[in-house]
């Protein structure tokens, strides 16, 4: 028989005693549980290192830790119990336990017109920490849209209000020759661009839910023309018209999704930048809001 001990490492004393602030693992393989989907996620579990004469902590300890996860659905309370376990199995050697957890919400969502539906992917992180003996949660979210440019779609007006006048000077108006004129490339002779724009959202989160469908509802619903999924003609012209009546420069959206936020009881404070991947140069316009909850 081997009467040999496993060594153990991490018990040794550290040859420079230092605390460390963040001391684990990341990327760690999992399935969640949100709104009753299973979802594939990866993990960053840590702790900070408060006993700088220890060696190492036990990353097998908060490995085992994150079991619950994928048998409980996701709320901050099962957070707040991952992150206690985390601090329990360090006691002595930790004071402030972080979990990170990455994952892609999928929502189905109705085509505009068709009766169609597809599939449409969010990145989400979901972040927190117990620092001080304070529980912190926060998200982070984003969410694809388009937007057309304003100042684009008032210049294209313009320019076929100009072949109107060089294409109907001294010719009495026909209805019928209108028309036809409205319908053809020769007489729209302009279109303002549209790009695809992303609203990423970092979100600190009060109370006890984790309304990750109800954000993205609401911040989709306030910038109007969310990025869609199944596509037929009619869809596609009732998103051409959706875009035309909802023109937003990057602070316009900004400012909608600032107002959108702030009605949510559940948000705490938030930062959020909206970026429109302009087709017009190749940089992006940005703008970005920040908003802190008064204290009741
Ligand atoms: N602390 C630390 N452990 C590491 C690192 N890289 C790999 N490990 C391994 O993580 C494994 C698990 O460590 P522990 O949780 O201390 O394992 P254990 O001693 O069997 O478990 P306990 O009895 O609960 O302490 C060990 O085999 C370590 O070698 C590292 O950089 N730091």
């Amino acid at each position: 028989m081997n009467a040999l001990t496993l060594p153990d490492i991490a018990a040794q004393a550290s040859r420079q005693a230092l605390p460390l602030d963040w001391v684990g693992m990341c990327g760690i393989a999992l399935p969640i549980l949100i709104d009753g989907q299973r979802l594939a996620a990866t993990a960053d579990a840590g702790v900070s290192l408060d006993d700088g004469t220890a060696r190492g902590i036990h990353m097998s300890r908060l490995y085992l830790a994150l079991e619950m996860l994928d048998q409980q659905p996701l709320t901050p309370a099962l957070l707040l119990n991952v992150l206690q376990r985390f601090l329990d199995s360090h006691e002595g050697l930790s004071n402030n336990a972080y979990l990170r957890i990455h994952t892609d919400l999928l929502l189905k969502r109705a085509a505009l017109v068709s009766p169609l539906a597809g599939w449409k992917s969010y990145p989400v992180s979901v972040e927190a920490r117990l620092e001080n003996q304070m529980f912190h949660v926060e998200l982070k979210i984003d969410v694809a849209y388009s937007s057309t440019c304003p100042c684009s779609a008032a210049l294209a007006r313009q320019l076929i209000q100009q072949q109107f006048i060089d294409d109907f000077a001294n010719i009495p108006l026909q209805h019928e020759d209108v028309l036809t004129w409205l319908g053809s490339a020769g007489g729209i002779v302009a279109t303002p661009h549209s790009q695809r724009s992303s609203a990423q959202l970092h979100v600190q989160l009060q109370g006890e839910l984790l309304p990750l469908t109800e954000l993205i509802d609401n911040v989709e619903a306030a910038l109007g023309t969310a990025v869609q999924t199944a596509v037929k003609r009619a869809d596609e012209q009732a998103f051409a018209l959706a875009n035309g009546q909802n023109l937003m420069f990057c602070e316009d959206a900004a400012r909608r999704l600032n107002l959108a936020l702030k009605r949510s009881d559940a948000i705490k404070a938030f930062h959020l930048k909206v970026i429109h991947a302009e087709s017009l140069h190749a940089h992006d316009a940005v703008a970005e809001s920040r908003w802190t909850r008064n204290p009741a």
